[in-house]
């Protein structure tokens, strides 16, 4: 239970800020909504995140192109059936390629590139988008952990700017884990927003 909600979340964030440091458009449109939604005078809150719809598409982005759990976890077929054409005998152990699902060209368009955009205006991405599983063993935590990274997010967002550490960009290579790490951990410079600093300063 640590394990599944600590790690999973943890990396889902420094995923998402590593794509924002390599999009400095996206976290510019990010900062836009929290400025306007939330402004400057207090930090951003729990209950603000579900009006920042721009930064649920970031998150569910991120999610799609790096699920924490890529493989989602190990299931047993409970009875003899057929899926998609094939037999699969009760008792087969079955793993669901989140991953390639995410990233299957014949369901979402430019499936490598960072688009938050693709979520706006209502898309909830249905079967294909599938981070938390489906069904009865869809992961328990799925709501608290989209608060807590987008929470998160938004904070780090709201506070500080955010800037690659040279001109290079930073690696996106996948590196082997349960949960999918980053193969090199980011490496990024911040510094407190001048707007933000009494903010800052009272917490
Ligand atoms: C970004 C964060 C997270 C991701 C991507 C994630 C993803 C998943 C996935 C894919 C599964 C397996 C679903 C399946 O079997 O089809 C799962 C199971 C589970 N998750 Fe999460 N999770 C996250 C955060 C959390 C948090 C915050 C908690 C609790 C505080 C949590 C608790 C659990 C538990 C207990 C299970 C096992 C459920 C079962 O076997 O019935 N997860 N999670």
């Amino acid at each position: 239970m640590l394990l599944a909600g600590t790690d999973t979340s943890a990396v889902t964030i420094e995923w998402a800020v590593s794509l924002l440091v390599n999009h400095p458009k996206v976290l510019e449109k990010a900062r836009a909504e929290l400025d306007s939604y939330v402004g400057q005078d207090r930090l951003v809150d729990e209950p603000d995140i579900p009006k920042l719809h721009y930064l649920q598409s970031i998150v569910n982005e991120t999610l799609r192109l790096f699920p924490a759990a890529p493989l989602l976890v190990p299931h047993q077929s409970s009875d003899n059936s057929t899926v998609g054409g094939f037999d699969v005998p009760r008792g087969t152990l079955l793993l669901v390629n989140a991953w390639a699902m995410h990233r299957d060209p014949t369901v979402w368009d430019d499936p490598t590139t960072f688009k938050p955009e693709r979520f706006e205006g209502g898309e909830n991405g249905a079967h294909k988008f599938v981070p938390f599983g489906m069904g009865r063993r869809r992961c328990p935590g799925a709501g608290l952990a989209n608060r807590m990274v987008s929470l998160a997010l938004a904070a780090m967002i709201q506070c500080f700017e955010w800037e690659r550490v040279s001109e290079e960009l930073v690696d996106m290579s996948e590196g082997v884990g349960l949960t999918m790490p980053k193969a090199l951990p980011l490496e990024a410079m911040c510094r407190p927003r001048e707007q933000m600093i009494r903010v800052l300063s009272e917490l």
